[in-house]
């Protein structure tokens, strides 16, 4: 123990790296400030009661963006560090083993800290809206979801600050990553820190399968469903699938890292191209998983900035579906180099192009529910339309790489930094960029700032080619991935500044973003129609913001584009709904429950990770009291008044 805590004092305090000072003083600093100004306004309890143990699906929603958004941040930083040390040859802003560290974490958060959260902050902020749902199937286990989520990613993102970041990238390959190659803790942060926030995820795929199937409004059948639904239903289930192996995977890495086991060793019986497969069976359907969802978006967006219904329903959800199933059949194309048989080597090139099928069908819907519709301009609908060329592109590299002869002079280069970066920047951040512009009126109750919006989608999106493209050439041109610099004799100087500058101009278009987060909260424009797009879907029929019961009375859903058909009938005087009588609602209670048990779950991985199993047993046993607790309480809910629901739909409604 003397042991540990000798290493755990030397790997703190003796860093020797300014970078690391300044974000330890800068991290304290933001510490003191918080908590100065919760007790100072004394609103630790408005924080417990409000937030921490709240089990409603907007509130955890918005949790899950703000810390996505945060994550972007860092993320991005993570981004413009490297771009930088790439601007000219043989810089020294970073030192080689600094690189390794930071294109590490930068992959994994954005990944799994900034569009996995972004994407079930959109999964709870607007599913139980569209279905006619009061909440989630399980609020409990979704409020668990993100506290371990958050655990996961604080846990992650302290390895910077306290024992040095992970460095073996993104999917930690052994043998570098076994502790021979990687004795430093930075390997066993990334090892908890996903653990924890990956069995979060898992949770979280569950209760959206069982909410979707379970819970949606009277009528609404599988195939009413609105598409953004449907890509939820498409990407849960890929998640359910996927993520089971990567706890296994990282479990079994753990148990060599830790307790000497040889799994993934070539000594002791073990081979590291079990771990290869094994980690790319969850990483390739979780690409998928984060595109799906944005897909879904894109349909929503598209529909309804066009005026007119979604073309081609039937052929999206066969398509969503096709994809989820497919993408658990393409794993090895991510190392047709790495020796595969030839026989292996063909089979999975031919299941990665049929992906370009279904995936086709969904762009060529897009389009022709484009054609001939009344559109218009407005921020949502310019993120779709930025997104289409690009993610046109990115999918035909993607389908260059699946090329296995071609792919051997593709691996590795910055040709596929460049595809990939498309379609996750192109899809997924676009995708959930999308999003948040169409919903946030729905969830703030205002209307975000269009010119400012504007000038965030031109430069995020001149600055994504700027960058991105030249990246194709360099790679054909020979330039790695995980390089560190290289020399004048190269001839890559002009096209890797010319990336750094579309770096930059991406990073401007953050400023953007927040800027105009920040204006519109300063001049705020309520949105008292609960309708500002004009949209087709029943989240659309409620107030904004949605009242903590989302509906005062279940809707009827018989139609697609249930709320869209009402206004029609609505429109030519037509009454179909009789007025239902409004009934007290049964709610969900709150708890702290899955709070303290992810801190629980924080306290054993710290423990863990520094071999303090004084720590860790503890932080067991307190996990195990969390469920035995829980399973004890029976009672955990409560009824809102009929007479507070119609005063509060009074007033949301203006009627008084
Ligand atoms: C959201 C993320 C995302 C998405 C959607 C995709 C989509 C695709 N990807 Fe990509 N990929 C990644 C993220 C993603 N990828 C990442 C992160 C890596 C690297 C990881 C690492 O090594 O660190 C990677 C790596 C990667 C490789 C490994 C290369 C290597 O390591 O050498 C391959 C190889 O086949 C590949 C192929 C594809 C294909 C065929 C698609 C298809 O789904 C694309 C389908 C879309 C289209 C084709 C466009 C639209 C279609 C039409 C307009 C119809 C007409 C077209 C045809 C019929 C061809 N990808
Ligand atoms: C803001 C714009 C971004 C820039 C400028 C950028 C830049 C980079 C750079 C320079 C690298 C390292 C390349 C190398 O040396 O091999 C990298 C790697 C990576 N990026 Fe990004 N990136 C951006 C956004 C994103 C986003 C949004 C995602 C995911 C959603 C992402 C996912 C990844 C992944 C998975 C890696 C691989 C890490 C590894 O090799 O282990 N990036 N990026
Ligand atoms: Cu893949």
């Amino acid at each position: 123990m003397l042991e540990s805590i000798k290493k755990f004092a030397s790997e703190f305090f003796v860093t020797g790296d300014p970078l690391i000072y300044g974000a330890m003083v800068s991290i304290g600093f933001t510490m003191i400030a918080l908590v100065a100004t919760l007790t100072y306004f004394k609103k630790w309890g408005w924080l417990w009661r409000e937030w921490i143990t709240t089990v409603d699906h907007k509130r955890i929603g918005i949790m899950y963006v703000i810390a996505a958004l945060l994550m972007l941040f860092r993320g991005g930083v993570d981004a413009l560090l490297m771009r930088t040390q790439l601007a000219l040859p043989n810089m020294e802003f970073l030192t080689p083993e600094h690189y390794n560290q930071i294109f590490t974490t930068h992959g994994v958060i954005m990944i799994l800290f900034m569009a996995m959260p972004l994407m079930f902050g959109l999964f709870n902020l607007v599913v139980p809206l569209q279905i006619g749902a009061r909440d989630v199937a399980f609020p409990f286990l979704n409020s668990l979801s993100f506290w371990l989520f958050l655990m996961g990613a604080m846990l992650f993102n302290l390895s910077f600050v306290i024992g040095g970041s992970p460095d073996a990238g993104w999917l930690a390959y052994p043998p570098l990553s076994e502790k021979v190659f990687s004795p430093s803790v930075g390997q066993d942060f990334y090892n908890w820190g996903i653990q924890i926030s990956g069995i979060g995820s898992l949770m979280t795929g569950i209760n959206f399968i069982v909410t979707i199937l379970k819970m949606r409004a009277p009528g609404m059948k599988l195939m009413k469903m609105p598409m953004f639904v449907w890509s939820v239903l498409a990407s849960s289930v890929t998640i359910i699938f996927a993520f089971p192996i990567l706890t296994v995977t990282l479990a079994l890495l753990m148990l060599d890292r830790t307790f000497g086991a040889h799994f993934f060793t070539l000594d002791g019986g073990g081979n590291p191209m079990m771990y290869i497969n094994l980690i790319w069976m969850w990483g390739h359907p979780e690409v998928y998983i984060v595109i799906l969802p944005a897909f879904g978006i894109f349909s929503e967006i598209v529909s309804t900035f066009s005026k007119k219904k979604l073309f081609g329903y039937k052929s999206m959800v066969f398509a969503l579906m096709t994809i989820s199933i497919t993408s658990f059949f393409t794993w090895a194309h991510h190392f047709f180099t790495m020796g595969t048989d030839a026989n292996v080597i063909a089979f999975f090139a031919v299941t990665t192009m049929i992906i370009a099928i279904p995936t086709g069908v969904k762009v060529f819907n897009w389009l022709f529910t484009m054609f001939r519709g009344r559109i218009t301009f407005q921020t949502p609908m310019l993120w779709t339309l930025g997104f289409i060329p690009c993610f046109v592109v990115g999918g035909l590299t993607g389908v260059m790489l699946s090329v296995a002869p071609a792919d051997f002079q593709f691996h590795n280069s910055y040709f596929l930094i460049a595809h990939f970066h498309q379609v996750l920047i192109g899809g997924v951040a676009f995708g959930f960029f999308a999003g948040l512009y169409y919903w946030w009126p729905k969830v703030f109750g205002f209307t975000l700032n269009e010119k400012l919006g504007k000038w965030a989608f031109w430069t995020w999106n001149i600055g994504f080619y700027v960058c991105f493209m030249p990246q194709y050439f360099l790679g054909l041109d020979g330039m790695t991935r995980r390089t560190s610099t290289f020399g004048w004799d190269k001839g890559w100087y002009e096209l890797n500044l010319t990336s750094t500058i579309g770096g930059f101009m991406m990073g401007l278009g953050f400023i953007f973003q927040v800027w105009q987060i920040a204006h519109s909260v300063r001049f705020m424009q309520k949105d008292t129609t609960g309708d500002p797009w004009n949209g087709r879907t029943l989240e659309w029929s409620i107030p904004s913001p949605a009242p903590e019961y989302n509906f005062a009375v279940i809707p009827q859903a018989d139609e697609q584009d249930a709320w869209w058909e009402e206004k029609k009938r609505r429109a030519e005087g037509i009454v179909t709904v009789t007025e239902q009588p409004i009934e007290p609602i049964h709610m969900p209670g709150k708890s702290g429950i899955p709070f303290i048990k992810s801190v629980c779950w924080f306290v054993t991985g710290f423990g863990f990770i520094w071999g303090w199993y004084w720590m860790a047993i503890p932080g067991l046993i307190g996990i195990a009291a969390c469920m035995l607790i829980h399973s004890f309480t029976y009672d955990n809910e409560y009824y809102i008044p009929a007479e507070t629901v119609k005063h509060t739909e009074a007033t949301l409604r203006g009627t008084m």
